[in-house]
């Protein structure tokens, strides 16, 4: 399923925090959003999940603009693991991760065994199952942050949209995460800080600057040395591994606060 943006744009506090993003994810495509703090990851995410509403332009879900759907139909087809997203304390692991059924349910069409098997794969998956009766106020946050990623499995989305998903966890698990992702038959969305992640579980990277895309492209044409000095104030070098491949991008030091990094030319034309 197609995921659209034309145009898109929000105000908030008497000015554009996100302007002129004309997006297309392509069905089964791992977008990476990347950015520093502030430049509109997660409204971007938000726009997209049809959560807020644009000041200007339109999201699309498969053709359709979503101020078209009804919030179950858009929860029929796409899933959002929002940043710091609560869920009430007496609920267990297992309560938390049901809900995600709840846009296929029904008077007609209630939670059956069917629901159950996907419940306890999605558990499985983020390697959650063992704490299935534990009440949500007992986890950690890189516990609450999987068993939210379940929650969002179970709905059994087209489109998984995932803002800072790796926040809170440990290595493993975050490329455990990351992997999962990247296997699974979906469309993804993520807002990620960390560019070696973006570089090595995404197709593709939209780079934000200022609520504007400065660059949208495949990792390795998108994350140069230029681009993250001009956006993030980061000088790197590029390493390659002789063996795979893999390129990694190892920080050498950074433009002191107050001194404004050269606005060099970005690459990676929006497509
Ligand atoms: N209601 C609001 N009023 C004023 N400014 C707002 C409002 N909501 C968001 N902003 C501003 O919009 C900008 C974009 O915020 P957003 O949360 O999308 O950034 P982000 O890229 O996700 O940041 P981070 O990396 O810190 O999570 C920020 O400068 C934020 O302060």
């Amino acid at each position: 399923m197609t995921l659209t943006a034309s145009s898109l744009g929000r105000d908030a506090g008497g000015r554009a925090i996100l302007d002129g993003i004309d997006l297309t994810v392509a069905p089964g495509e791992r977008l990476g959003i990347v950015g520093p703090n502030g430049s509109g990851k997660s409204t971007l995410l938000r726009l997209l999940a049809g959560i807020a509403r644009p000041s200007r332009g339109e999201v699309r879900l498969g053709g359709v603009p979503l101020q078209r759907l009804t919030r179950r139909d858009i929860a029929r087809r796409l899933a959002f693991v929002e940043q710091q997203a609560e869920t009430a304390d007496r609920l267990t692991v297992r309560d938390a991760v049901e809900l995600g059924r709840t846009p296929h349910l029904s008077a007609l069409r209630p939670f059956g065994e069917a629901d159950t098997r996907v419940v306890n794969a999605a558990l499985e998956r983020v390697d959650m199952a063992s704490f299935a009766g534990r009440l949500w106020h007992t986890l950690s946050g890189g516990e609450r942050q999987r068993t939210h990623l379940a929650r969002a499995l179970a709905q059994e989305p087209a489109i998984l949209l995932l803002d800072e998903p790796t926040n809170h966890l440990d290595i493993r698990h975050q490329v455990a995460l990351l992997a999962l992702v990247r296997r699974l038959p979906v469309t993804a969305v993520m807002a990620l800080h960390d560019l070696n992640h973006a570089s090595a579980y995404c197709d593709r990277v939209l780079v934000l600057r200022g609520g504007r895309i400065a660059g949208l492209g495949a990792p390795a044409e998108v994350l140069t040395p230029a681009t993250i000095r001009a956006v993030f104030g980061v000088e790197v070098t590029v390493h390659t591994d002789p063996g795979d491949g893999t390129r990694s991008l190892l920080v050498k030091g950074h433009i002191p606060f107050g001194e404004t990094p050269e606005m060099t030319h970005v690459t990676g034309a929006a497509r």
